[in-house]
């Protein structure tokens, strides 16, 4: 009689929370480790890294130190887009593959950047908390309390990639705003599409009322705003950031809001996250803050989840990468 062989089935590590119907569909053709809070059962999440051939999560520093935990390691398969927790030299060089999840959040996290340009322009989150703690009274508002217009402005958009793009649509079909944008290089279809004039980081930052930054985090972006930055927009401008906290400098935004040098903030992304509560950002009206929520909408998510349980399947069974980084 024949012996039967029992498949054995590569090994994943899933290191963030994750719907059961995602991981389902992983564990179709994988043995699934899941982690939903790797940090608390650390020693058991590193010991599952000894054996597993695929990573699925976000965020989590895979240094030279964590891949050496990881020898059978093939992929490492972000669920967001920044990459910026890989360090992609390494991987090349270590033969892992990487994959992130570019496209299906533009929407989204455009709709959040929006959100925050019309919140910290309208004082939306200030006014919301002067009506609940009773401030509104029969006389209405004074004029200090106005905003300002967001629709006919200009709006600076610092990296015109997916997002920046998709920012763009709204800005310029929705709130007929005049668009400039600071790109690596030039986005011909935002040009085209949305008439963006592509200029240099002063020209942009000296003439847009709205500020947006939208690059990824890396060497050549960290700290890209610093306090020459902010001395060269308008008092009026308004910043938003909801790339990563590191591409600003967060000591030279706090000081640029304290000392009036620009109007206002919108911020989605912190130096450190979750921001230590005593951060001074926190006490400014002026400054609407959220917690890294941009692609954070039921469905997003999901196509995000997804896109990353196909790509990890993918490269622990030498399928073909739906979004690979290199
Ligand atoms: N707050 C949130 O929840 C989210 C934040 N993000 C962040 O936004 C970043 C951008 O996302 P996408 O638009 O999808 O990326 P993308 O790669 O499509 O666009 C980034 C753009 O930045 C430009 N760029 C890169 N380095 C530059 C530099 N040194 N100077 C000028 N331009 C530069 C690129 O040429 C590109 O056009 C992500 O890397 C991530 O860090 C993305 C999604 C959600
Ligand atoms: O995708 C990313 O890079 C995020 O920050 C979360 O959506």
């Amino acid at each position: 009689m024949r012996k039967r062989v029992k498949s054995v089935k590569p090994k994943v590590v899933v290191y963030k929370r994750m719907s059961e119907q995602v991981l389902d569909f992983i564990r179709e053709s994988c043995d699934v480790q899941y982690f939903p809070d790797y940090k608390k059962e650390f020693p058991a999440f590193l010991e599952a890294l000894k054996e597993a051939e695929g990573v699925l999560g976000s965020s989590l520093k895979f240094d030279a130190d964590l891949l050496d935990q990881a020898p059978k390691l093939k992929i490492i398969c972000n669920t967001s887009v920044g990459y910026d927790n890989l360090d992609i030299p390494l991987l090349k060089e270590r033969g892992i593959m990487a994959t992130n999840t570019p496209d299906v959040l533009n929407d989204t996290v455009a709709d959040t950047i929006v959100a925050l340009m019309l919140s910290a322009a309208r004082r939306i989150t200030e006014l919301d908390q002067f009506v609940k703690t009773g401030g509104w009274s029969e006389y209405g508002l004074s004029q200090q309390q106005f905003g300002v217009d967001v629709h006919h402005k200009t709006l600076g958009i610092i990296g015109m990639g997916g997002i920046g793009s998709t920012l763009a649509k709204r800005a310029y079909f929705g709130f007929d705003m005049t668009i400039l944008y600071y790109n690596r290089s030039r986005n011909e279809e935002a040009e085209t599409t949305y008439n963006a004039t592509y200029c240099t980081m002063d020209e942009l930052l000296e003439q847009s009322d709205f500020v947006c930054i939208m690059t990824p985090l890396t060497q050549q972006t960290e700290k890209m705003i610093g306090k020459r930055e902010f001395e060269k927009m308008k008092k009026t401008a308004v910043f938003i950031n909801a790339a990563r906290g590191k591409v600003v400098d967060e000591a030279a935004l706090i000081e640029a809001l304290q000392s009036n040098e620009i109007l206002a903030a919108g911020l989605d992304v912190f130096e450190n996250e979750p921001t230590d509560p005593g951060n001074p950002l926190l006490q400014m009206p002026n400054v609407v803050t959220l917690p890294h929520i941009g692609s954070a909408t039921a469905e997003t998510r999901m196509r995000m989840a997804q896109l990353g349980a196909e790509n990890v399947v993918a490269g622990v069974t030498d399928g073909k990468l739906v979004t690979s980084i290199y």
